[in-house]
Protein backbone atom coordinates (compact mmCIF):
# COMPACT_ATOMS: atom_id res chain seq x y z
CA UNK A 1 0.00 0.00 0.00
CA UNK A 2 1.20 3.70 -1.01
CA UNK A 3 1.21 6.60 1.34
CA UNK A 4 1.23 10.08 0.13
CA UNK A 5 3.48 12.32 2.49
CA UNK A 6 1.63 16.10 2.33
CA UNK A 7 4.48 19.03 1.70
CA UNK A 8 5.32 20.22 5.27
CA UNK A 9 4.56 23.50 4.14
CA UNK A 10 1.88 25.37 2.64
CA UNK A 11 1.43 28.33 0.39
CA UNK A 12 2.12 31.85 2.12
CA UNK A 13 4.03 30.00 5.15
CA UNK A 14 6.88 31.86 6.46
CA UNK A 15 10.23 29.52 6.87
CA UNK A 16 13.92 29.73 7.52
CA UNK A 17 15.95 27.34 5.47
CA UNK A 18 19.38 26.32 5.10
CA UNK A 19 20.29 26.49 1.49
CA UNK A 20 22.34 23.37 0.12
CA UNK A 21 23.09 23.29 -3.58
CA UNK A 22 22.16 25.47 -6.76
CA UNK A 23 19.05 24.12 -9.30
CA UNK A 24 18.73 24.76 -12.59
CA UNK A 25 17.46 28.16 -13.34
CA UNK A 26 20.59 28.84 -10.58
CA UNK A 27 17.59 29.27 -7.83
CA UNK A 28 18.83 28.05 -3.80
CA UNK A 29 18.22 24.60 -3.04
CA UNK A 30 16.69 24.34 0.53
CA UNK A 31 15.09 21.26 2.15
CA UNK A 32 12.62 20.96 4.67
CA UNK A 33 12.63 17.85 6.15
CA UNK A 34 13.15 16.06 2.90
CA UNK A 35 11.22 18.83 0.68
CA UNK A 36 13.20 20.66 -1.88
CA UNK A 37 12.18 24.19 -2.13
CA UNK A 38 13.54 26.87 -4.46
CA UNK A 39 14.55 29.97 -3.34
CA UNK A 40 15.90 32.48 -6.43
CA UNK A 41 18.67 34.69 -4.92
CA UNK A 42 19.63 32.54 -1.76
CA UNK A 43 23.10 30.56 -2.21
CA UNK A 44 24.67 27.21 -1.03
CA UNK A 45 25.79 27.87 2.45
CA UNK A 46 22.97 30.47 3.71
CA UNK A 47 20.25 30.51 5.39
CA UNK A 48 17.39 32.48 4.27
CA UNK A 49 14.17 33.72 5.77
CA UNK A 50 11.47 32.88 2.43
CA UNK A 51 7.85 32.80 2.27
CA UNK A 52 6.44 30.10 0.30
CA UNK A 53 4.54 31.15 -2.91
CA UNK A 54 3.98 27.42 -5.21
CA UNK A 55 3.24 24.36 -3.19
CA UNK A 56 3.67 21.11 -5.73
CA UNK A 57 4.00 17.02 -4.57
CA UNK A 58 7.43 16.92 -4.24
CA UNK A 59 8.91 20.71 -4.45
CA UNK A 60 7.82 24.14 -3.62
CA UNK A 61 8.90 27.60 -4.62
CA UNK A 62 9.90 30.41 -2.24
CA UNK A 63 10.50 34.19 -2.00
CA UNK A 64 13.82 35.47 -0.59
CA UNK A 65 12.46 37.99 2.49
CA UNK A 66 15.80 37.72 4.76
CA UNK A 67 19.32 36.52 4.66
CA UNK A 68 19.92 35.58 8.20
CA UNK A 69 23.23 33.63 7.63
CA UNK A 70 25.24 34.85 4.62
CA UNK A 71 27.62 33.26 2.32
CA UNK A 72 30.90 34.85 1.76
CA UNK A 73 30.58 34.09 -2.07
CA UNK A 74 27.54 36.56 -2.39
CA UNK A 75 28.51 39.51 -3.81
CA UNK A 76 26.34 42.68 -5.35
CA UNK A 77 25.08 41.66 -8.89
CA UNK A 78 26.49 44.83 -10.85
CA UNK A 79 23.89 44.58 -13.33
CA UNK A 80 20.53 47.01 -12.79
CA UNK A 81 18.20 44.81 -14.49
CA UNK A 82 20.12 40.98 -13.09
CA UNK A 83 16.61 40.57 -10.87
CA UNK A 84 13.81 41.17 -13.81
CA UNK A 85 16.06 39.96 -16.28
CA UNK A 86 16.78 36.41 -15.89
CA UNK A 87 19.41 36.05 -18.48
CA UNK A 88 22.02 35.61 -16.17
CA UNK A 89 21.83 33.78 -13.14
CA UNK A 90 24.69 33.35 -11.13
CA UNK A 91 25.55 37.21 -11.09
CA UNK A 92 25.34 37.44 -7.13
CA UNK A 93 28.40 34.75 -6.24
CA UNK A 94 31.13 35.55 -6.62
CA UNK A 95 32.90 34.75 -10.23
CA UNK A 96 36.05 32.38 -8.23
CA UNK A 97 33.20 30.52 -6.48
CA UNK A 98 30.66 30.04 -10.17
CA UNK A 99 33.71 28.39 -11.31
CA UNK A 100 34.19 26.10 -8.14
CA UNK A 101 30.19 24.83 -8.21
CA UNK A 102 30.43 24.72 -11.82
CA UNK A 103 33.33 21.80 -11.50
CA UNK A 104 31.48 20.71 -8.29
CA UNK A 105 28.20 19.78 -10.69
CA UNK A 106 30.19 18.14 -13.39
CA UNK A 107 31.78 15.71 -10.52
CA UNK A 108 29.18 15.19 -9.09
CA UNK A 109 27.28 14.28 -12.52
CA UNK A 110 29.85 12.31 -13.50
CA UNK A 111 29.77 10.26 -10.19
CA UNK A 112 26.26 9.34 -9.86
CA UNK A 113 25.08 9.63 -13.35
CA UNK A 114 28.33 8.19 -14.69
CA UNK A 115 28.97 5.91 -12.22
CA UNK A 116 32.54 7.00 -12.49
CA UNK A 117 35.43 7.41 -10.12
CA UNK A 118 36.67 11.12 -9.85
CA UNK A 119 40.48 11.77 -8.67
CA UNK A 120 41.97 14.54 -7.05
CA UNK A 121 41.13 16.96 -4.55
CA UNK A 122 37.20 17.83 -4.21
CA UNK A 123 36.69 21.57 -4.11
CA UNK A 124 33.48 20.64 -1.58
CA UNK A 125 31.11 23.50 -1.79
CA UNK A 126 28.43 22.68 0.30
CA UNK A 127 25.67 20.36 -1.20
CA UNK A 128 24.68 20.07 -4.73
CA UNK A 129 22.26 17.16 -4.16
CA UNK A 130 19.31 18.76 -5.40
CA UNK A 131 21.00 20.23 -8.44
CA UNK A 132 22.03 16.61 -9.33
CA UNK A 133 18.97 15.19 -8.68
CA UNK A 134 17.38 17.27 -10.95
CA UNK A 135 19.93 16.70 -13.36
CA UNK A 136 18.78 13.06 -12.88
CA UNK A 137 15.09 13.26 -12.90
CA UNK A 138 15.70 15.05 -16.42
CA UNK A 139 18.23 11.87 -17.86
CA UNK A 140 15.34 9.51 -16.30
CA UNK A 141 12.86 11.26 -19.34
CA UNK A 142 15.60 10.45 -21.86
CA UNK A 143 14.26 6.93 -22.10
CA UNK A 144 16.49 4.03 -23.91
CA UNK A 145 19.94 4.33 -22.44
CA UNK A 146 19.85 1.73 -19.55
CA UNK A 147 23.59 2.56 -17.67
CA UNK A 148 25.01 -0.76 -16.66
CA UNK A 149 26.15 -0.03 -13.35
CA UNK A 150 27.82 -3.89 -12.69
CA UNK A 151 30.28 -3.20 -15.03
CA UNK A 152 34.05 -1.99 -13.61
CA UNK A 153 34.34 1.30 -12.78
CA UNK A 154 36.63 3.57 -14.17
CA UNK A 155 39.92 3.83 -12.26
CA UNK A 156 39.76 7.25 -12.02
CA UNK A 157 38.85 11.02 -13.82
CA UNK A 158 40.68 13.87 -13.31
CA UNK A 159 38.11 16.76 -13.53
CA UNK A 160 40.02 19.77 -14.05
CA UNK A 161 39.51 23.61 -12.40
CA UNK A 162 36.99 24.94 -14.68
CA UNK A 163 38.49 27.28 -16.96
CA UNK A 164 37.06 30.55 -16.37
CA UNK A 165 37.62 34.17 -18.13
CA UNK A 166 40.39 37.01 -16.93
CA UNK A 167 37.20 39.18 -17.15
CA UNK A 168 33.82 37.88 -17.05
CA UNK A 169 32.40 40.44 -18.69
CA UNK A 170 31.35 42.11 -22.31
CA UNK A 171 32.00 38.79 -23.54
CA UNK A 172 28.57 38.28 -25.81
CA UNK A 173 29.60 39.17 -29.83
CA UNK A 174 25.61 38.85 -30.38
CA UNK A 175 22.90 40.70 -29.42
CA UNK A 176 19.64 39.76 -30.40
CA UNK A 177 16.76 42.53 -28.67
CA UNK A 178 12.91 42.31 -29.17
CA UNK A 179 11.79 45.68 -30.04
CA UNK A 180 7.98 47.00 -28.75
CA UNK A 181 6.60 50.19 -27.81
CA UNK A 182 5.63 51.54 -24.37
CA UNK A 183 3.60 54.62 -23.80
CA UNK A 184 4.58 55.87 -27.14
CA UNK A 185 7.95 55.23 -27.58
CA UNK A 186 10.09 52.43 -28.91
CA UNK A 187 11.49 50.12 -26.19
CA UNK A 188 14.31 47.14 -26.93
CA UNK A 189 15.82 44.56 -24.36
CA UNK A 190 14.04 41.95 -22.75
CA UNK A 191 10.82 39.69 -21.88
CA UNK A 192 10.13 40.29 -18.64
CA UNK A 193 10.42 36.78 -16.63
CA UNK A 194 7.57 34.59 -17.94
CA UNK A 195 5.83 37.15 -20.07
CA UNK A 196 6.46 39.08 -23.68
CA UNK A 197 6.36 42.30 -22.03
CA UNK A 198 9.62 44.14 -23.32
CA UNK A 199 11.37 45.86 -20.84
CA UNK A 200 13.65 48.38 -22.00
CA UNK A 201 17.23 47.97 -21.52
CA UNK A 202 19.96 50.37 -22.32
CA UNK A 203 23.39 48.14 -21.51
CA UNK A 204 24.13 44.25 -20.92
CA UNK A 205 27.21 44.05 -18.87
CA UNK A 206 28.17 40.63 -20.58
CA UNK A 207 27.43 42.20 -24.29
CA UNK A 208 30.24 43.76 -25.73
CA UNK A 209 30.13 47.36 -25.50
CA UNK A 210 29.57 48.37 -29.01
CA UNK A 211 26.42 45.87 -29.34
CA UNK A 212 25.27 47.96 -26.61
CA UNK A 213 26.07 51.03 -28.22
CA UNK A 214 24.80 50.14 -31.48
CA UNK A 215 21.17 48.47 -30.05
CA UNK A 216 20.63 51.78 -28.24
CA UNK A 217 21.66 53.73 -31.22
CA UNK A 218 19.18 52.17 -33.45
CA UNK A 219 16.58 52.48 -31.47
CA UNK A 220 16.74 56.26 -31.15
CA UNK A 221 17.16 56.48 -34.97
CA UNK A 222 14.02 54.30 -35.53
CA UNK A 223 12.18 56.47 -33.16
CA UNK A 224 13.66 59.75 -34.83
CA UNK A 225 12.60 58.26 -38.53
CA UNK A 226 8.85 57.03 -36.87
CA UNK A 227 9.46 53.89 -37.68
CA UNK A 228 6.68 51.50 -36.11
CA UNK A 229 7.50 48.56 -33.49
CA UNK A 230 6.41 44.97 -34.23
CA UNK A 231 3.25 44.24 -31.95
CA UNK A 232 2.88 40.60 -31.70
CA UNK A 233 -0.51 40.89 -30.52
CA UNK A 234 -2.26 42.74 -33.48
CA UNK A 235 0.73 41.08 -35.79
CA UNK A 236 1.37 45.01 -36.98
CA UNK A 237 3.75 47.39 -36.75
CA UNK A 238 7.60 47.01 -38.71
CA UNK A 239 10.61 46.91 -37.01
CA UNK A 240 10.10 43.27 -34.52
CA UNK A 241 14.24 42.78 -33.52
CA UNK A 242 17.67 44.41 -33.67
CA UNK A 243 20.32 41.73 -33.76
CA UNK A 244 24.16 42.99 -34.02
CA UNK A 245 27.29 40.80 -34.73
CA UNK A 246 30.43 41.50 -33.52
CA UNK A 247 33.71 40.31 -35.00
CA UNK A 248 36.00 40.73 -31.80
CA UNK A 249 39.00 39.75 -33.86
CA UNK A 250 38.21 42.18 -36.76
CA UNK A 251 36.35 44.62 -35.00
CA UNK A 252 33.73 44.34 -38.22
CA UNK A 253 30.06 44.88 -37.10
CA UNK A 254 26.75 43.39 -38.35
CA UNK A 255 23.29 45.04 -38.03
CA UNK A 256 20.36 43.20 -38.74
CA UNK A 257 16.91 44.75 -38.48
CA UNK A 258 14.24 42.34 -38.54
CA UNK A 259 10.96 43.35 -40.00
CA UNK A 260 7.07 42.73 -40.33
CA UNK A 261 7.52 43.26 -44.06
CA UNK A 262 9.27 44.02 -47.06
CA UNK A 263 9.39 47.76 -47.20
CA UNK A 264 11.75 49.64 -44.89
CA UNK A 265 10.18 53.43 -44.66
CA UNK A 266 13.28 56.03 -45.07
CA UNK A 267 15.52 53.15 -46.06
CA UNK A 268 18.47 55.37 -46.82
CA UNK A 269 18.39 57.69 -43.84
CA UNK A 270 18.26 54.54 -41.68
CA UNK A 271 21.58 53.01 -43.48
CA UNK A 272 23.26 56.78 -43.84
CA UNK A 273 22.48 57.42 -39.66
CA UNK A 274 23.79 54.16 -38.67
CA UNK A 275 27.14 54.65 -40.90
CA UNK A 276 27.52 58.18 -39.35
CA UNK A 277 27.67 57.01 -35.79
CA UNK A 278 29.67 53.65 -36.14
CA UNK A 279 32.39 53.15 -38.62
CA UNK A 280 33.30 49.52 -37.43
CA UNK A 281 29.83 48.95 -38.94
CA UNK A 282 30.24 46.72 -42.87
CA UNK A 283 27.16 45.31 -43.16
CA UNK A 284 23.40 46.21 -42.48
CA UNK A 285 20.84 43.58 -43.71
CA UNK A 286 16.79 43.26 -43.76
CA UNK A 287 15.49 40.17 -42.26
CA UNK A 288 12.03 39.43 -43.09
CA UNK A 289 10.17 37.90 -40.76
CA UNK A 290 5.72 38.25 -41.67
CA UNK A 291 4.91 35.12 -39.83
CA UNK A 292 3.03 34.66 -36.28
CA UNK A 293 6.07 32.86 -34.93
CA UNK A 294 8.44 33.68 -31.75
CA UNK A 295 11.53 32.84 -33.88
CA UNK A 296 13.49 35.81 -34.58
CA UNK A 297 14.60 35.01 -38.36
CA UNK A 298 12.19 34.91 -41.16
CA UNK A 299 13.44 33.05 -44.48
CA UNK A 300 14.35 35.76 -46.58
CA UNK A 301 17.59 37.94 -46.06
CA UNK A 302 18.87 40.89 -47.71
CA UNK A 303 22.12 43.02 -47.74
CA UNK A 304 20.85 46.91 -47.55
CA UNK A 305 24.40 48.09 -47.60
CA UNK A 306 27.70 46.80 -47.49
CA UNK A 307 28.96 43.08 -47.22
CA UNK A 308 26.80 40.25 -46.69
CA UNK A 309 28.99 38.46 -44.01
CA UNK A 310 31.35 39.94 -41.61
CA UNK A 311 35.03 38.09 -41.06
CA UNK A 312 36.21 37.05 -37.40
CA UNK A 313 39.06 34.20 -36.60
CA UNK A 314 39.51 31.38 -34.12
CA UNK A 315 43.04 31.03 -33.87
CA UNK A 316 44.26 31.51 -37.24
CA UNK A 317 41.13 30.00 -38.38
CA UNK A 318 39.37 32.76 -40.72
CA UNK A 319 35.28 32.27 -40.47
CA UNK A 320 32.59 33.90 -42.37
CA UNK A 321 29.03 35.18 -40.28
CA UNK A 322 26.13 36.17 -42.28
CA UNK A 323 22.87 37.45 -40.61
CA UNK A 324 21.65 33.95 -39.76
CA UNK A 325 24.54 32.00 -39.71
CA UNK A 326 25.18 30.32 -35.93
CA UNK A 327 28.44 31.29 -35.17
CA UNK A 328 30.19 30.97 -30.96
CA UNK A 329 29.14 33.71 -28.75
CA UNK A 330 32.09 33.93 -26.35
CA UNK A 331 34.81 33.44 -29.47
CA UNK A 332 37.54 34.04 -26.31
CA UNK A 333 36.57 30.97 -24.22
CA UNK A 334 35.82 29.21 -27.85
CA UNK A 335 39.65 29.59 -28.76
CA UNK A 336 40.32 27.72 -25.25
CA UNK A 337 37.74 25.15 -25.61
CA UNK A 338 39.01 24.50 -28.66
CA UNK A 339 42.57 24.54 -27.85
CA UNK A 340 41.36 21.81 -25.54
CA UNK A 341 40.19 19.57 -27.91
CA UNK A 342 43.00 20.46 -30.29
CA UNK A 343 45.13 18.94 -27.60
CA UNK A 344 43.22 16.04 -26.45
CA UNK A 345 42.91 14.87 -30.04
CA UNK A 346 46.78 14.65 -29.79
CA UNK A 347 46.99 15.38 -33.73
CA UNK A 348 50.81 14.81 -35.24
CA UNK A 349 49.41 15.65 -39.10
CA UNK A 350 48.36 11.56 -39.78
CA UNK A 351 45.35 10.99 -38.10
CA UNK A 352 41.81 10.76 -39.63
CA UNK A 353 39.25 13.24 -37.48
CA UNK A 354 35.69 12.72 -37.58
CA UNK A 355 33.74 15.63 -36.03
CA UNK A 356 30.22 14.98 -35.56
CA UNK A 357 27.53 17.54 -34.69
CA UNK A 358 29.97 19.97 -36.17
CA UNK A 359 27.91 22.51 -36.90
CA UNK A 360 29.71 25.13 -39.67
CA UNK A 361 32.16 23.09 -38.82
CA UNK A 362 35.00 25.04 -36.40
CA UNK A 363 36.08 22.25 -34.89
CA UNK A 364 36.47 20.52 -38.06
CA UNK A 365 38.50 23.27 -39.63
CA UNK A 366 40.72 23.95 -36.01
CA UNK A 367 41.54 20.20 -35.87
CA UNK A 368 42.57 20.38 -39.94
CA UNK A 369 44.99 22.44 -38.99
CA UNK A 370 47.37 19.68 -37.77
CA UNK A 371 45.11 16.14 -39.23
CA UNK A 372 45.52 14.70 -42.32
CA UNK A 373 42.10 14.35 -43.01
CA UNK A 374 38.88 15.95 -41.40
CA UNK A 375 35.31 14.46 -42.15
CA UNK A 376 32.50 16.05 -40.66
CA UNK A 377 28.80 15.66 -40.36
CA UNK A 378 25.80 17.65 -39.28
CA UNK A 379 22.07 17.81 -39.67
CA UNK A 380 21.36 21.35 -40.81
CA UNK A 381 22.37 22.01 -44.41
CA UNK A 382 22.58 25.74 -44.30
CA UNK A 383 24.86 25.02 -41.34
CA UNK A 384 27.40 22.49 -43.51
CA UNK A 385 27.02 25.19 -46.67
CA UNK A 386 28.69 27.57 -44.29
CA UNK A 387 31.48 24.93 -43.02
CA UNK A 388 32.30 24.31 -46.93
CA UNK A 389 32.61 28.02 -47.34
CA UNK A 390 35.36 28.73 -44.62
CA UNK A 391 36.98 26.03 -45.40
CA UNK A 392 37.32 27.10 -49.27
CA UNK A 393 37.90 30.63 -47.32
CA UNK A 394 40.84 29.02 -45.11
CA UNK A 395 42.34 26.92 -48.34
CA UNK A 396 41.74 23.68 -46.71
CA UNK A 397 41.40 20.83 -48.76
CA UNK A 398 41.69 18.10 -46.43
CA UNK A 399 38.13 18.05 -44.82
CA UNK A 400 34.74 16.88 -46.02
CA UNK A 401 31.46 17.71 -44.74
CA UNK A 402 28.31 15.69 -45.21
CA UNK A 403 24.68 16.59 -44.43
CA UNK A 404 22.84 14.00 -42.10
CA UNK A 405 21.86 12.80 -38.99
CA UNK A 406 25.81 11.62 -37.23
CA UNK A 407 24.14 8.32 -35.74
CA UNK A 408 23.48 7.42 -39.85
CA UNK A 409 26.45 9.27 -41.79
CA UNK A 410 29.04 7.27 -39.35
CA UNK A 411 28.54 4.22 -39.71
CA UNK A 412 27.84 4.57 -43.58
CA UNK A 413 31.56 5.84 -43.48
CA UNK A 414 32.32 2.93 -41.70
CA UNK A 415 31.01 0.71 -44.13
CA UNK A 416 32.58 2.65 -46.54
CA UNK A 417 36.14 1.69 -44.72
CA UNK A 418 36.76 4.87 -43.36
CA UNK A 419 38.93 4.38 -39.79
CA UNK A 420 39.54 7.74 -37.28
CA UNK A 421 41.76 7.60 -35.59
CA UNK A 422 40.28 10.28 -33.55
CA UNK A 423 36.67 11.32 -32.87
CA UNK A 424 35.05 14.65 -31.65
CA UNK A 425 31.60 14.88 -30.47
CA UNK A 426 29.87 17.78 -29.78
CA UNK A 427 26.14 16.95 -29.39
CA UNK A 428 23.37 19.13 -28.48
CA UNK A 429 22.19 19.11 -24.94
CA UNK A 430 20.69 15.80 -25.02
CA UNK A 431 23.86 14.35 -25.89
CA UNK A 432 25.04 11.47 -28.31
CA UNK A 433 22.64 8.83 -29.97
CA UNK A 434 22.70 5.53 -29.02
CA UNK A 435 23.41 4.25 -32.08
CA UNK A 436 26.48 6.63 -32.99
CA UNK A 437 28.29 5.83 -29.31
CA UNK A 438 27.72 1.85 -30.52
CA UNK A 439 29.54 2.83 -33.88
CA UNK A 440 32.31 4.86 -31.78
CA UNK A 441 32.69 1.78 -29.55
CA UNK A 442 32.57 -0.65 -33.08
CA UNK A 443 35.32 1.69 -34.82
CA UNK A 444 37.58 1.71 -31.51
CA UNK A 445 39.44 4.92 -32.46
CA UNK A 446 42.47 5.94 -30.58
CA UNK A 447 41.52 8.62 -28.90
CA UNK A 448 37.10 10.39 -28.38
CA UNK A 449 37.08 14.16 -27.37
CA UNK A 450 33.50 14.53 -26.21
CA UNK A 451 32.75 18.14 -25.96
CA UNK A 452 29.24 18.92 -23.88
CA UNK A 453 27.04 21.71 -22.69
CA UNK A 454 25.55 19.35 -20.67
CA UNK A 455 27.56 17.63 -17.94
CA UNK A 456 24.20 15.21 -17.11
CA UNK A 457 24.11 13.76 -20.82
CA UNK A 458 27.83 13.27 -20.91
CA UNK A 459 28.04 11.56 -18.01
CA UNK A 460 25.67 9.34 -18.81
CA UNK A 461 27.39 8.58 -22.57
CA UNK A 462 30.97 8.43 -20.75
CA UNK A 463 29.71 5.50 -18.96
CA UNK A 464 28.36 3.77 -21.59
CA UNK A 465 31.98 4.32 -24.07
CA UNK A 466 33.58 3.03 -21.25
CA UNK A 467 31.44 0.10 -20.83
CA UNK A 468 32.49 -0.09 -24.66
CA UNK A 469 36.13 0.02 -24.09
CA UNK A 470 37.25 3.14 -23.37
CA UNK A 471 38.66 4.92 -20.31
CA UNK A 472 38.00 8.58 -19.34
CA UNK A 473 41.39 10.20 -18.46
CA UNK A 474 40.29 14.01 -17.95
CA UNK A 475 37.42 15.78 -17.97
CA UNK A 476 37.99 20.11 -18.30
CA UNK A 477 35.29 22.63 -17.52
CA UNK A 478 34.76 25.74 -19.62
CA UNK A 479 33.19 28.37 -18.81
CA UNK A 480 31.43 29.98 -21.48
CA UNK A 481 28.43 31.70 -20.26
CA UNK A 482 30.03 33.51 -16.87
CA UNK A 483 27.38 34.54 -14.87
CA UNK A 484 24.44 31.65 -15.92
CA UNK A 485 24.50 28.30 -15.22
CA UNK A 486 25.75 27.21 -18.18
CA UNK A 487 28.94 25.17 -18.29
CA UNK A 488 30.88 23.40 -21.39
CA UNK A 489 33.20 20.39 -20.88
CA UNK A 490 35.47 18.22 -23.02
CA UNK A 491 36.76 14.64 -22.21
CA UNK A 492 39.14 12.58 -23.18
CA UNK A 493 39.01 9.45 -23.65
CA UNK A 494 41.55 6.66 -25.13
CA UNK A 495 40.52 3.03 -26.50
CA UNK A 496 42.15 0.64 -24.03
CA UNK A 497 39.79 -2.01 -24.81
CA UNK A 498 41.51 -5.60 -25.88
CA UNK A 499 41.05 -6.78 -29.63
C1 LIG B 1 26.42 21.90 -29.72
S1 LIG B 1 26.20 22.16 -31.41
C2 LIG B 1 27.82 21.93 -31.99
C3 LIG B 1 28.19 22.82 -33.11
C4 LIG B 1 29.64 22.88 -33.54
N1 LIG B 1 30.45 21.79 -33.09
C5 LIG B 1 30.24 24.18 -33.15
O1 LIG B 1 31.07 24.23 -32.24
O2 LIG B 1 29.88 25.17 -33.74
C6 LIG B 1 25.36 20.69 -31.86
C7 LIG B 1 25.09 20.57 -33.35
O3 LIG B 1 24.53 19.28 -33.61
C8 LIG B 1 23.59 19.38 -34.65
N2 LIG B 1 22.76 18.14 -34.57
C9 LIG B 1 21.71 17.87 -33.78
N3 LIG B 1 21.32 16.58 -33.92
C10 LIG B 1 22.16 16.03 -34.84
C11 LIG B 1 22.29 14.72 -35.39
N4 LIG B 1 21.46 13.72 -35.03
N5 LIG B 1 23.26 14.50 -36.28
C12 LIG B 1 24.11 15.50 -36.66
N6 LIG B 1 24.04 16.76 -36.18
C13 LIG B 1 23.08 17.03 -35.27
C14 LIG B 1 22.91 20.69 -34.38
O4 LIG B 1 22.30 21.20 -35.53
C15 LIG B 1 24.09 21.57 -33.90
O5 LIG B 1 24.69 22.24 -34.99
Amino acid sequence: MSTTKNPPVTKNMDVTVEIIGIGHSGEGVGRINGYTLFIKGALPGEKVRAKVIKVKKNYGYGKLLDIVEKSESRTEAPCDIYNQCGGCQLQHMEYSAQLEWKRQRVINNLERIGKLVVVGEDVNLEGHLDADQSDREKLNENKGKQLNTNLPLSNGITALPTLGMDNPWNYRNKAQVPIGEHEGGLVGGFYAQGSHRIIDMDICLIQHDLNNDVIREVKNIAQQLEILAYDEVSHKGLLRHVVVKIAFHTNELMVVLVTNGERLPKQEQFITKIRDKFSQVVSICQNINTKKTNVIFGDQTRTLWGKEVIYDYIGDVKFAISARSFYQVNPVQTKILYEKALEYAGLTGEETVIDAYCGIGTISLFLAQKAKKVYGVEIVKEAIEDAKINAELNGMSNVEFEVGKAEEVIPKWKDQGIEADVIVVDPPRKGCDETLLQTIIAMKPKRVVYVSCDSATLARDLRILEDGGFKTEQVQPVDMFPHTVHVECVGYLVYQGID
